[in-house]
């Protein structure tokens, strides 16, 4: 049942239409206000929750994101860069250092080498959200730049196996702060609409880093001591951010938090160029008064408290199901095999260029981010999902069956294939073409959602919720590492990438019933949709009820050509 209400915010006097989560049919609707010469078009308000009358949650309806948001992001995305570029140039540097460390390296071994970045990164991104509620996002992505660099010096210098192994730690280190803190600023910054795109730019640097990795590492694979150039340049980018973050502001967020009101209010004026004063006032207002929500006297009380928040409020817990849920998906479907393993894969198969092979498969990685950058917010998170992982699990059935009539056989470090004329077999073929579909369906869905965690956490619990996600990925990237080459020689490639298959069949289950729409929604709008429940089917209204209303907006905006009230 629909309700008019009168609201009464500031100076403002709005109409509402009143919102119900409890039941699969109502939704928030925005409607005109009273007095449109007052409220700027470019907002909308809405009734947090039925109880409370009198608060309200504000959309900045800009049509484009502002200069200082779009910079902001393309920065913060050098940590995506290199999350991508360190994870993805050991794939042709195992194959290129060769007996540089005095003898040849097992299987083992590589997997030590290739587990110790994600080993860090999933100590570092443990402690990476307190320390980012604590200092702020922006000094905590400053202190990944220099174990970036300090990572990378230790192991251009590296002669023994061990040395090699403490530098991808070090550097792990940064890239799990990076992963965790870049998405966290990017989606505290970017306006609701664009959000989704503006995190899948994170993303798309990750991509592109690895395939930039993959293709100079290709291009180094005849040079003597290639692999050295190959890590040595990955000093560069973070030397980039680190000078380039001296000059830009942390999130208003954030510094609402620590009671730095005028600098909040600076930013936000830049974030959102069409919003009134007043307009920026009553965000300040709003998420002063979201941040008093978590008791305690100092960021550790108001940690600890955040942790025991995340479990105990049913909205926080089911958002931190979906996180990690979905971080897990991502990791336990095997997509990272490929990109840590892929040369070896395919120089087992029997490819004479595997880093070639490799490319490509980077390749169409990095292109299908682009694709769920354009679909993301447009499409919706939970379609794009539901389209992504049954094409997956299509792919690694298709390669279990392939790998079966390939007939690999592993003994010690070294693959045996049975290609006694030296070519590749009609099924080595099929592997290949499934691995790019698999590239593909994986790049359009899971490769990108899982980090827009963030927008699943209010406030209070944001940072400490994306430490949870961003573990649970490291974690999982780490048994994926360590074990991949290992459950090759014992269960076969067969029965590896059936394994990779039925946790995919799982993980179709768990998005269908746990996973609801969130594109389009304000960041503390998603909590309503998880409250009472996960409300799949509302929150599916409620996000095309928004998409509609931001295109309404948009459309009479080029018809006035001028700013206007739409609540
Ligand atoms: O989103 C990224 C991306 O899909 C990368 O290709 C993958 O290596 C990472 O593990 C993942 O978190």
């Amino acid at each position: 049942m629909e309700e008019q209400k009168d609201y009464q915010a500031g100076t403002f006097t709005i109409n509402m239409v009143n919102s119900d989560f409890s039941g699969d049919d109502d939704i928030v609707v925005p409607v005109k206000t009273s007095d449109e010469s007052i409220i700027n078009r470019d907002t909308v308000l809405k009734p947090k929750d039925d109880e409370d009358n009198t608060s309200m949650l504000m959309t900045f309806h800009d049509s484009k994101p502002s200069v200082l948001v779009v910079v902001l992001t393309f920065v913060a995305s050098i940590s995506g860069f290199m999350f991508g570029y360190d994870t993805g140039y050991i794939s042709s540097a195992l194959v290129a250092i060769g007996t540089d460390f005095g003898k040849t390296l097992t299987y083992g071994e590589k997997e030590l080498i290739t587990s110790a970045t994600s080993l860090g990164a999933l100590i570092s991104s443990i402690i990476a959200g307190l320390s980012a509620d604590i200092v702020g996002r922006r000094p905590v992505i400053m202190s990944s730049n220099i174990l970036f660099i300090v990572g990378s010096a230790i192991q251009c210098g590296a002669h023994s196996l061990w040395v090699m192994i403490g530098g991808r730690f070090v550097m792990g280190f940064g890239v799990g702060i990076g992963s965790l803190v870049a998405p966290l600023y990017i989606s505290e910054l970017a306006p609701t609409k664009y959000r989704g795109r503006l995190v899948i730019i994170n993303c798309l640097a990750i991509t592109g880093g690895q395939l930039i990795a993959y293709a100079i590492g290709a291009g180094l694979t005849q040079v003597n001591n290639g692999w050295r150039i190959l890590v040595g340049l990955s000093i560069i980018p973070p030397l980039v951010q680190l000078v380039t973050f001296f000059f830009l502001p942390d999130t208003p967020r954030f510094l609402i938090s620590k009671g730095k009101i005028d600098e909040a209010e600076k930013v936000l004026k830049k974030t959102y160029n069409s919003a009134s004063d007043d307009l920026i006032k009553t965000k300040i207002e709003e998420l002063n008064n979201l941040n008093k929500i978590l008791p305690g006297n100092n960021p550790l009380q108001k940690t600890w408290n955040g942790i025991k928040e995340i479990h105990r409020v049913p909205s926080n817990f089911r958002g931190l199901i979906i996180a990690c849920g979905l971080q897990g998906i991502q990791q336990f479907t095997g997509w990272n095999s490929l990109m840590y393993f892929s040369s070896t894969i395919f120089e087992a198969i029997g490819f004479q260029d595997s880093t070639a092979v490799s490319i490509i498969i980077a390749g169409t990685n990095f292109i299908f981010t682009i694709v769920a950058f354009f679909v993301i917010d447009r499409v919706g998170r939970r379609r794009i999902l539901l389209i992504g992982i049954p094409g997956m699990i299509i792919m690694l059935v298709l390669c279990s069956i392939s790998f079966h009539f390939i007939d690999i056989t592993f003994s010690g470090s070294t693959a045996v294939i049975d290609n006694s004329d030296g070519s590749v077999s009609g099924w080595g073929i099929v592997v290949i073409v499934a691995m790019i579909c698999f590239a593909a369906s994986y790049a359009v869905g899971i490769g990108n959602v899982p980090w827009q965690q963030s927008e699943l956490f209010p406030q209070s619990v944001r940072a400490v919720g994306a430490s949870y996600a961003t573990a649970t990925n490291w974690a999982g990237s780490l048994v994926i590492a360590s074990t991949f080459l290992t459950m090759l020689q014992n269960i076969t490639p067969t029965g590896t990438f059936a394994l990779f298959a039925a946790i995919g069949v799982v993980s179709l289950v768990f998005v269908i019933f746990c996973y609801p729409e969130l594109s389009n929604l304000e960041l503390e709008e998603v909590q309503q949709v998880l409250t009472g429940g996960f409300n799949i089917v509302a929150s599916q209204k409620l996000a095309k009820a928004q998409r509609l209303s931001s295109k309404e907006i948009d459309v009479e905006k080029k018809s006035t050509g001028e700013a206007f009230i739409k609540v």
